[in-house]
């Protein structure tokens, strides 16, 4: 099989309106975001909270633009909450993705996350006790036989700012759940501004990876973030996040590996910056147009 018939190309509409910063971008439009996605050359979406709700209503709107739903973010409160909690959550979250026909959904573990409060974000992430990572891990498996009831995959996104961040909480995290029920979501951005080392996690756990994020780093405001001791969203609108090519990280050997392990499924652009700074549709573009002159697709 070609690169090309075994990936399809993303992108996910935070760069046009930010979930975690509302006020960033709130004056782009849904359909402007949509049109534009399929415009700059990308077949897949994620969902932002623009979108409408109801599957619906938002299946004529991509159809009309050939675009697919890649997946979509869910925080789960593992260790923070009852299960039941996360559970209704997920399922409501699991019925919806299903509907929209996508096969993966992106989870990630927000209990004690700090990723939207104003603290250091390199000094003050969480780190799980014993007893939260038993509940992590025994909920994220009982979250993956609910995706495989409707033949899906829950995809685990390590993050910044939370207890699953570094190289080892990655190791960890998949050393201690069952591959057939939790798989993994591999974002460059969030591993090189942690400092990991993106090639490696790609390599040790390639098996596991069931859905992509691109994202890039711009080097300077990553010290700069470490340095005076931002938060994650502070670092986020100073421009931490670019598209890939605009940054530090070497998509060729990660394009490589992702090829040599026929990795099939998505890659999703995701570059959150602020879209008065970097036009949505310029920088789509870009990505579109580095992704082509790198990789056979
Ligand atoms: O996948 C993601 C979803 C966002 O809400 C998040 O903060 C971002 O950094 C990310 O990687
Ligand atoms: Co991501």
């Amino acid at each position: 099989m070609t690169t090309a018939s075994r990936i399809k190309l993303a992108i996910a509409p935070i760069a046009w309106t930010n979930d975690d910063m509302p006020e960033l971008g709130k004056e782009n439009s849904f359909e402007q975001c949509i049109s534009e996605m399929a415009l700059a050359g990308f077949t897949g979406t994620e969902i932002g909270n623009k979108y409408p709700k109801d599957p619906d209503v938002l299946r004529p709107y991509l159809t009309l633009r050939h675009l697919e739903v890649a997946s979509a973010w869910f925080s789960a409160f593992l260790t923070t909450q009852p299960f039941e909690e996360t559970a209704g959550a997920f399922i409501k979250h699991r019925d919806f993705l299903h509907a929209m026909g996508a096969k993966v959904i992106v989870v990630s573990e927000q209990g004690h996350s700090i990723q939207g409060q104003d603290l250091p974000v390199f000094t003050k992430k969480p780190v799980f006790t014993e007893e939260e990572w038993q509940r992590l891990t025994e909920g994220l498996e009982k979250l993956g036989d609910l995706a495989a009831e409707k033949g899906m995959a829950i995809v685990y996104h390590h993050h910044m700012g939370t207890g699953v961040q570094t190289t080892a909480e990655i190791d960890r995290l998949m050393a201690e759940t069952h591959p057939d029920k939790v798989s993994l979501l591999f974002d460059t951005g969030h591993l090189v501004f942690s400092g990991e080392d993106p090639l490696a996690i790609y390599q040790a756990h390639q098996k596991r990876i069931k859905h992509i994020h691109f994202k890039d780093i711009r080097e300077d405001v990553a010290k700069e973030v470490v340095a005076e001791a931002d938060s994650f969203l502070t670092g986020v609108r100073k421009g931490v996040f670019t598209v890939p090519g605009d940054g530090m990280i070497d998509f060729k050997p990660i394009c490589e590996a992702i090829d040599a392990s026929q990795y099939e499924g998505w890659v999703v652009v995701e570059a959150e910056q602020d879209p008065a700074l970097a036009n949505p549709l310029e920088y789509a573009i870009k990505a579109r147009n580095y992704i082509k002159g790198t990789w056979a697709i």
